[in-house]
């Protein structure tokens, strides 16, 4: 499985999940209005409004302090709202057991009980969430390489985070929050992780929402993105669509600046007569014949430089509005 191109757009998708007991829903698994959370007169989350569906892996994505953890925990019932309303399976998650039971929260600095063995941790994780899956959780356990009687205050920081990835796959939850739990990991066990997540996702569907700052990393297998910025939304769009809304226009400087004309300039470089340029928008047929003719290349920018110059492009001073 290693090394697998298979990603979440190629995989088949089901219909909405209808989950044993008491979770039902109609394909929308997280409903978040208008949601904020402030911490004195600081507003770490700001009036966030979107949809999470059903059976589809979600980046929430941003810089550091943009609001993602917050969020994350409003979302798992982890943190009441100021103000706002967010929605798990049709209910408010906080403190609600139904609701709970079908969502797993892994955090990167996931803590413990210091004197819990490995075994003891997965053993109490299987009694609050209905779908745990105790054989795929020894699968994982050997993949990762994880000593089943260790004590968790013995394990390294890798170890401890592929613990956190145990737990969050194993539980087959269909609301799956990772907030950064394979910063720990290095890089081997993190594609095994993503491969895992892959080829679990496509026989057992669930809503998964990754943060992450790796974003050309997690690319692949992310469907929809949310973007968060000092707090607010910026981006509630799919992978596919972000794709095709963000360009690298390299060549000569007049020919890039006529295509430039009609877009949002993220970035600029010169060097001498040539110009390579960050946009965002949709050139035509037309304007994209013009400007090859013109010696202009143009590529989709990568997600990550896309993020980092919207970020940027937020507060920074090369600024242009545009369709
Ligand atoms: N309990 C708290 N009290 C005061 N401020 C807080 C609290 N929790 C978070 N914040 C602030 O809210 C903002 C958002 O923090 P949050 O942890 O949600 O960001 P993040 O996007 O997850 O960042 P990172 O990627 O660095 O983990 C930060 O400025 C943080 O300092």
């Amino acid at each position: 499985m290693e090394g697998s191109t298979m990603s979440a757009a190629t995989l088949p998708r089901s219909t909405p999940t209808h989950h044993d007991g008491t979770v039902h829903h109609d394909g929308t698994v997280v409903s978040v209005r208008g949601l904020t959370k402030r911490f004195g007169d600081f507003t770490a989350v700001d009036d966030a409004t979107f949809d999470l569906r059903a059976d589809r892996i979600y980046g929430m994505l941003g810089r550091n302090g943009a609001g993602k953890s917050t969020l994350m925990q409003m979302l798992t019932g982890q943190m009441f709202p100021t103000s706002g309303d967010v929605e798990v399976f049709g209910a408010a998650p906080a403190e609600n057991r139904d609701v709970l039971a079908n969502v797993v929260f892994v955090k990167e600095s996931q803590s413990y009980p210091f004197d819990f063995s490995v075994e003891c941790v997965l053993e109490n994780a299987s009694r609050f969430l209905q779908n745990w899956d105790a054989d795929y959780a020894d699968e994982l356990l050997r993949e990762f390489e994880l000593p089943r009687k260790r004590r968790v205050k013995k394990l390294s920081r890798g170890m401890t985070s592929a613990l956190g990835v145990v737990v969050g796959l194993a539980s087959r939850a269909p609301l799956t929050v990772f907030d950064e739990p394979y910063l720990g990991l290095d890089a081997v066990a993190r594609q095994r992780f993503y491969d895992h997540l892959l080829a679990d996702y496509a026989e057992h569907p669930r809503t998964v929402v990754l943060s992450t700052h790796l974003i050309d990393e997690v690319a692949d297998l992310i469907e929809h993105i949310v973007l968060l910025d000092h707090g607010r939304v910026v981006i509630d769009e799919t992978t596919e669509d972000l794709r095709r809304a963000a360009w690298l226009a390299s060549g000569p400087a007049t020919a890039v600046d006529t295509l430039a004309a009609g877009m949002r300039e993220l970035r600029r470089e010169t060097l001498g007569t040539q110009a390579r340029v960050a946009l965002q928008g949709e050139p035509s047929d037309e304007e994209r014949a013009a400007a090859s003719r013109a010696g202009v290349v143009l590529e989709p920018l990568p997600l990550q430089q896309y993020v980092i110059d919207l970020a940027a492009g937020t507060h920074g001073p090369n600024r242009k509005e545009s369709r």
